[in-house]
C-alpha cells in the first residue's frame, strides 16, 4: 500500500486554491479563473482551513460519502474506482478522498505512473501545477498569459495588475493532461508583500523582463534573490526577455539575457506576447519538466529542459542586434 504522503508529493499536496474535483462546491465560481486582490476572495479563513482525508478499501463508499456531503446527493449506477486522489472544498472543509492507486490493466492513468485523474468543472486533467509570472510592472506578464490562454494580444492602454490573478489552462504532454494554474502577479513594488505569499507553493516561476527596458533587466537579479528567499528550493525558473517584436526599441541584447540565464543556470528565451513567439513553448517546456519530475518512467531518459528549448525555440530576434 502506498502512503498518503507519496500521493501528496506527486505535486498535489498544496491544492488549496478554489477548485473541486467534483464540479460543485460552495466556491465553484472561482474554479476556472479568478482574481485575488491583496487577499484571497475565499469565503473562509485560510488560517483555519483543515484537510480531512477519507481512507478505506476500494468500494466502501468514500467518494459517495464526499459527494453526499458536498452536493447532497447520491451518485447511483455502476462503481467507478477513484484513480489517485480527488478533493472538494466546502466553505470550511477540505476533504480528500484517497484510494490506493488502482493499477488497473490498460488504464492510461495508472500505466503512466502514480498520477491523478481529476476533472475541473469543464476539463479533465491528470495532474496540476502552479506556475507564477514575475517581473517588473509593464514587462508584459498579463499580455503573456492572455496570449497563451486566449491566443490574443491585449493592445491599447496599459492597466497594471492589482494584487494577483490566475487562469487555468490544460495542455497535453506525452498523453498526460497537465493543468497549469497560472498566477499573474502585480509587478508594482507596493503589491510585493501580497505576491510573496504565493511563491511558496508554486512549482514553476516565469521571470520576465522587457527587452526595451534596461531597468526591468537590471532588476532581474533582485527578483532572483527574492525567489530564492520565498520560493521552494526545487522550483523551476525560466528567464524570458519579452517584447521581442519591438526590435527598433531594443536596449537589451539577446546575448545579455543568455549570459544572465547561464550565470543562474536557468533556461532562457525571448518572447513576444504580441506576436505569440515562444509563448506556448515557454509554458510547454515548464509543463514537460514538471510532468517528468512527477511521473518518471523507469526507463525514460531525464528530460532536459535546456535542450528541449534550444531545439524548439524560434530565434525571433535574429535580425535585430543593437
Ligand atoms: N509590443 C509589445 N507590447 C507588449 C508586449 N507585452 C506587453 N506589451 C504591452 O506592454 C504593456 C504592459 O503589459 P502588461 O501585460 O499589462 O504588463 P504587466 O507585466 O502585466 O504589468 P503589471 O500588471 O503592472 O505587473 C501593455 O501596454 C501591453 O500592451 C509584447 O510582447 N510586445
Amino acid at each position: 500500500m502506498e502512503s498518503i504522503s507519496e500521493h501528496q508529493t506527486a505535486g498535489h499536496s498544496e491544492m488549496v486554491y478554489p477548485d473541486s474535483a467534483y464540479g460543485s462546491s460552495a466556491m465553484d465560481t472561482d474554479t476556472e479563473d479568478g482574481q485575488i486582490l491583496s487577499t484571497s476572495t475565499s469565503s473562509y479563513d485560510e488560517e483555519l482551513m483543515h484537510k480531512t482525508i477519507l481512507v478505506g478499501d476500494s468500494g466502501v463508499g468514500k467518494t459517495s460519502l464526499l459527494v453526499q456531503f458536498d452536493q447532497g446527493k447520491f451518485i447511483p449506477g455502476s462503481f467507478s474506482a477513484t484513480v489517485g486522489i480527488g478533493f472538494t472544498v466546502r466553505a470550511s472543509v477540505v476533504a480528500l478522498v484517497v484510494n490506493i492507486i488502482q493499477r488497473a490493466n490498460g488504464d492510461p492513468a495508472c500505466s503512466s505512473g502514480d498520477i491523478i485523474r481529476c476533472a475541473s468543472t469543464n476539463e479533465y486533467f491528470d495532474i496540476a501545477f502552479k506556475v507564477m509570472l514575475l517581473g517588473d510592472s509593464a514587462v508584459g506578464k498579463t499580455c503573456f498569459l492572455v496570449q497563451f490562454k486566449d491566443g490574443a494580444f491585449l493592445a491599447g492602454s496599459f492597466i497594471a495588475t492589482v494584487g494577483i490573478d490566475f487562469r487555468n489552462k490544460v495542455v497535453t504532454v506525452d498523453n498526460v493532461k497537465v493543468k497549469l494554474q497560472i498566477w499573474d502577479t502585480a509587478g508594482q513594488e507596493r503589491f510585493r508583500s501580497v505576491t510573496h505569499a504565493y511563491y511558496r507553493d508554486a512549482q514553476a516561476l516565469l521571470l520576465l523582463y522587457d527587452i526595451t527596458s534596461k531597468s526591468s533587466f537590471d532588476n532581474i537579479r533582485a527578483w532572483l534573490t527574492e525567489i530564492h528567499e520565498y520560493a521552494q528550493k526545487d522550483v523551476v525558473i525560466m528567464l524570458l526577455g519579452n517584447k521581442s517584436d519591438m526590435a527598433n526599441e531594443r536596449v537589451i541584447k539577446r546575448e545579455e539575457g543568455e549570459k544572465l540565464a547561464r550565470e543562474y543556470g536557468v533556461p532562457f528565451m525571448e518572447t513576444s506576447a504580441k506576436t505569440g513567439v515562444n509563448v506556448e513553448l515557454a509554458f510547454l517546456a515548464v509543463a514537460k519538466e514538471l510532468k517528468h519530475r512527477a511521473v518518471h518512467q523507469p526507463n525514460e531518459p531525464k528530460f532536459q529542459i535546456h535542450d528541449y528549448i534550444e531545439s524548439q525555440k524560434e530565434k525571433s530576434s535574429c535580425c535585430s542586434f543593437l
